[in-house]
């Protein structure tokens, strides 16, 4: 049976859930100052007491009719009789007359006939008497009744969301409990028979469950509350089960379970528990398989399962609203053909503004959206993005720091932690180095290119690609070979060679310096991809590579020793790889980058460092 989804618009389903929420937005509850912050005032409050409610004293000193003091000076001090002290919380029926004062603390109440606080600083006491060494105006350092907030005074508005000082204020007017809207709960629930929770320790066959916990903490920031009701097996009742649990909550949030396969039971427990289907598909990319429910008057949201999905959607329709910048888009896109698309981008600040580029892992992957900034949005209609400018909207802050972009190395990572720097790291291979360098985006990229016709590394690559304004700084030097497991029993390159057409291969992306040397060893070798098993088959990272081979997807790939060694693979060299940093020259000068090179120098790498290394090798 072919089943296609009717896919209503993002608007249609935003006014479904908006007028759901804006019924739940109005209902009221009362909530204790320790519990107000982050609420929203369903009240105007004014005030019923003057703030301070008596004139006090600013400064310890003594209380006075500045006009005694008017003569004071440095050299001339005015004596006068202290008739009595008031420390903060005394209240005593004293009054001064001329020629008089009081000893006085901070926060203490002004005594009758006062009108200035000299402070203790310009004064030198004797017995009951006291030299004045300062003249002081009226009013000085005295804190006036009512001066903060008067008596009857509109001090916060209706619909304020309060911060900790609004409930400074609301303490300092005696308002002990304040009428708030409600706030929302969701109920949360995962499904899925693979999925178990962080706590436990990973079987073969199972994922740990993100959504349940992402979701949690979107909603706490948000302000609102949810009561998590556990992971529901992909089973009918189970999961009614733990719907009907949760209906005691205003919005219940369930992911996976959304499409069309056989264990999507969301829309079938939603509609066996009396409740309806108001929406199953969105024209959106990613969550395109959304439920929107009803039971009773309770909102049953079914998100697809892909924590990407998941999450974008959550904040599509709850989420609150985002800042946004301009970008430019520098790289070439194609969008989702009839579906609104949100996709996750990084930033990279440079000093033309911002450039966005865009995160490709898809939506089954949780870093889609932990390593963006924030996301674009492509219209329905459009179906190429290409070098133009773009609006980003923004998760939180754009972190700044340098930007790293090129070929990935764990030594980078290294000598960021040694360097104690923030940067952007972005894997776009050696060559994708290379050219934003050119462009002025990256301000550091790491490159390891072998000019096959010289047999070195990089230089060659810079002056084909007339690569401007720029400098080369030595790095390290990486052992490339190829890895496998252990019952291969190879010793030697040539052993690989010799067995080459019975192993399945892992290959690296286009652009990567390991995919360049892989094809120099098969032409040395005179052997033609075509005859490779797993030639076109790319993984993006050294890790890849490893972990295809210890899953057992792959027999062999090329990549560095040490990521070998990590993963437990056997490992035969087969170059030695020069892995070196490209840097724009307006930049070389700059602090972090000067750090960056500092670090490359002392840090302790698991490679070879030539004695060179962190000196300029190329300059254009
Ligand atoms: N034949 C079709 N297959 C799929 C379609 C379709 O239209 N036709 N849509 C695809 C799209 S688009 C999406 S999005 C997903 C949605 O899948 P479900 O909502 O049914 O979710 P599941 O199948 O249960 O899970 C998908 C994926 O995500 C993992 N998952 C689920 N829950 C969690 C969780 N709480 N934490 C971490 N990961 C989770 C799950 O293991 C699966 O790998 O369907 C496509 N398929
Ligand atoms: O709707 Mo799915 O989220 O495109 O991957």
């Amino acid at each position: 049976m072919v089943r296609y989804l009717t896919l209503h618009s993002i608007e249609e389903v935003k006014s479904i859930i908006n007028e759901h929420l804006e019924k739940l937005k109005n209902e009221v509850e009362e909530v204790d100052l320790f519990n107000a912050v982050g609420r929203v005032l369903t009240e105007d409050i004014f005030s019923n007491v003057d703030v301070p409610p008596y004139d006090r004293a600013k400064m310890d000193g003594y209380a006075v009719k500045a006009e005694d003091t008017y003569e004071a000076d440095e050299d001339n001090p005015v004596e006068l009789k202290i008739i009595g002290s008031l420390k903060a919380g005394e209240v005593k029926d004293l009054e001064i007359n001329n020629g008089e004062c009081v000893e006085i603390a901070t926060g203490a109440m002004i005594p009758k006939g006062a009108n200035a606080v000299v402070m203790v600083e310009y004064t030198e006491r004797e017995g009951d008497k006291v030299k004045i060494y300062k003249a002081v105006p009226p009013m000085e350092n005295i804190q006036f009744t009512g001066s903060d907030i008067m008596a009857g005074e509109l001090v916060l508005r209706k619909n304020t969301k309060l911060t900790p000082r609004d409930v400074g204020v609301l303490a300092a007017i005696g308002k002990s409990r304040v009428k708030v809207y409600k706030k929302l709960k969701f109920g949360i629930i995962s499904t899925g028979n693979e999925l178990i929770s962080p706590e436990e320790p990973l079987e073969f066959g199972k994922i740990y469950d993100i959504n349940s916990y992402a979701l949690a903490s979107y909603i706490k920031n948000l302000g609102y509350d949810f009561e998590f009701f556990g992971i529901a097996k992909d089973d009918k009742e189970d999961l009614k089960e733990k719907i009907k649990k949760a209906l005691k909550c205003d919005i219940i949030l369930l992911s996976g379970g959304t499409s069309a396969g056989v264990g999507d039971l969301t829309e079938t427990a939603i509609k066996e528990l009396g409740g309806e289907i108001l929406v199953h598909g969105i024209k959106i990319k990613p969550g395109k398989p959304t439920i929107v429910g009803k039971i009773k008057d309770k909102l049953v949201v079914g998100l697809p399962g892909y924590p990407t999905s998941c999450l974008t959607i959550f904040d599509v329709f709850f989420g609150d609203e985002k800042n946004v910048v301009k970008a430019m888009f520098p790289q070439r896109y194609i969008s989702a053909k009839g579906r609104v698309e949100y996709l996750p981008v990084i930033l990279v600040k440079h000093k033309n503004g911002y450039s966005a580029y865009p995160i490709t892992k898809g939506s089954g992957a949780i870093t889609s959206l932990s390593e963006a900034d924030g996301y674009i949005v492509i219209e329905e209609n459009k179906e190429i993005l290409e070098n133009e400018e773009v609006e980003v909207h923004l998760f939180g802050d754009v972190k700044v720091g340098l930007n790293i972009i090129g070929s990935h190395c764990i030594g980078v990572d290294i000598i960021l932690k040694e360097a104690k720097l923030l940067a952007k790291t972005i894997n776009v291979g050696s060559l994708g180095g290379l050219l934003e360098i050119k462009r002025g985006e990256a301000d550091i990229a790491g490159i390891h290119l072998l000019d096959e016709k010289t047999n070195t590394y990089n230089i060659p690559f810079l002056e084909r690609y007339m690569v401007k304004d720029a400098l080369l700084i030595r790095g390290y030097i990486r052992e490339q070979g190829f890895m496998f497991r252990k019952e291969l029993e190879f010793n030697s390159i040539e052993d690989i060679v010799k067995n080459i057409y019975n192993l399945e291969f892992i290959n690296r992306n286009k652009g990567s310096g390991t995919r360049i040397l892989f094809d120099k060893f098969l032409k040395d070798n005179k052997i033609n991809p075509k005859d490779i098993k797993g030639y076109n088959i790319e993984a993006k990272t050294h890790s890849a590579v490893a972990a295809a081979v210890v899953m057992k997807k792959a027999d062999i790939g090329l990549g560095i020793r040490n990521v070998a060694e990590q993963y437990g693979l056997e490992f035969i060299p087969l170059a030695d790889e020069h892995y070196d940093f490209l840097i724009r020259k307006e930049r070389f000068n700059d602090e972090d980058v000067q750090k960056f090179i500092d670090a490359l120098k002392k840090a302790k790498l698991p490679f070879k460092k030539p004695e060179n290394c962190g000196d300029v090798i190329w300059e254009s």
